[in-house]
């Protein structure tokens, strides 16, 4: 049965970047018989100009009834000065906790080809392959109450509530030790139960599943020391599963690691693997517009929605190499381009990657 996909451009450089992910789902299509159908939506900051919401009605309903969905970015200084409950990441936010999407997975892999792209010695990150499992509806990007109040003298007081209840941590450690067992069986648990109750409870919760994977080897670090890890002997890692922010924060870091965030996709995934697939970078008003960004995150992400949502991990397979083929070539955009290599435009990039995965039906 033909399956939908929800393709939720957004802002800044998501229309650019989900354009060219659009191009190799369609050469699936015409080259290996992929059978999906795609319909857009405005989501985030367009849509908020159009529909006066950054989620539209029209667009939860498409998501909700969608199998997949494909997302660009949201935001921008356009929009930065709306009321909280309308800025283009609410637009985000609502689709994440709107499709319960609470597993975040956030694969930093060094394609061997950006070694010197990394802002680490090569030797650092040479053969990196970490997951980030990132729990995505709780924490206090969601906690109650939150707001601005003011204080008895005039002062204005703002706040926000980190909360965690055990069945939210329960089901993403199980996501995060069940990948483990798919991989290097460790999982370092990433937390700050020095000082946070909340994540007082998250490593209680955590070792108590532990138990349900005696193969699986759990290790705890607060997140500080866990940032400073990732910068001293990333390859220490395998599977990290974190909170909300916690994750956000490392996930951006790592991505360096890898060459540029420009590189680094996304799975946000429910109980039964449908998911929200998209790049972890934002919306880079800097670069939009230019035809420059780099659209490999969102084709690797597309690539990951084939894996996980659509049931053809053999053409998720061909994708990825695809993006390895065209890194072959020294094709480069601006932000992993080095000495020697050619620097070549959004487009051009991905054009290249539908030119290497039509070349294997050959
Ligand atoms: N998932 C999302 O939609 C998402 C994620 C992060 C930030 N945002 C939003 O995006 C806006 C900008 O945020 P920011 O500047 O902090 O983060 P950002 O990720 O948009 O950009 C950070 C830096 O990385 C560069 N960059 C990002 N993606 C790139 C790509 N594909 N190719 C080349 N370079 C790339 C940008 O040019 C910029 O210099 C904000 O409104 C923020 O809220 C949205
Ligand atoms: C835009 C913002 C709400 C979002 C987040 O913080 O989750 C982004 O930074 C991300 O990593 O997807
Ligand atoms: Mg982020």
């Amino acid at each position: 049965m033909t399956k939908k996909i929800a393709v939720l451009p957004g802002d800044g450089i998501g229309p650019e970047v989900t354009a060219e992910a659009g191009k190799v789902l369609e050469c699936l299509r015409r080259e290996f018989g992929l059978d999906v159908e795609t319909e857009q939506a405005p989501v985030g900051g367009t849509a908020y100009d159009a529909h006066r919401h950054p989620l539209p009605d029209v667009t939860l309903k498409l998501a909700r009834e969608a199998d997949a969905v494909l997302l660009g970015a949201v935001g921008g200084p356009r929009w930065d000065a709306l009321p909280m409950a309308v800025r283009p990441e609410k637009g985000l936010l609502g689709l994440r906790a709107g499709l319960g999407l609470f597993a975040n997975l956030r694969p930093a892999i060094l394609y061997p080809q950006l070694a010197s792209a990394s802002s680490l010695r090569p030797e650092v990150v040479a053969g990196l392959d970490i997951l980030i499992v990132r729990e995505l509806t709780g924490d206090i990007y969601f906690g109650e109450p939150r707001g601005t109040r003011t204080l008895e003298k005039g002062e204005r007081q703002a706040y926000n509530t980190m909360v965690y209840s055990e069945h939210e941590i329960a089901r993403v450690a199980r996501v995060a030790f069940d990948a483990a067992r798919r991989r290097g069986r460790k999982v370092c648990s990433v937390d700050k139960a020095n000082v946070l109750e909340a994540t007082v409870l998250w490593r209680e919760v955590v070792t108590h599943v532990a138990r349900e994977y005696p193969d699986v080897e759990l290790s705890h670090m607060y997140v500080d020391n866990a940032a400073m890890q990732l910068v001293r002997a990333p390859k220490q890692f395998d599977v990290i599963v974190t909170g909300n922010m916690f994750g956000d924060i490392l996930s951006d870091e790592a991505s360096m690691l890898t060459g540029s965030i420009g590189m680094l996709p996304s799975a946000s995934l429910d109980a039964r693997n449908k998911g929200m697939y998209e790049p972890i970078h934002g919306s880079a008003p800097d670069i939009a517009g230019k035809g420059v960004a780099n659209p490999l995150a969102t084709i690797l992400s597309a690539a990951m929605m084939l894996r996980y949502t659509l049931g053809a991990a053999p053409l998720a397979d061909r994708v990825e190499r695809a993006v390895s083929t065209v890194l072959d070539q020294g094709l480069r955009t601006a932000d992993i381009h080095t000495e020697g290599t050619k620097r070549v435009g959004t487009r051009e990039m991905g054009d290249a990657v539908v030119a290497a995965l039509a070349a294997q039906a050959k």
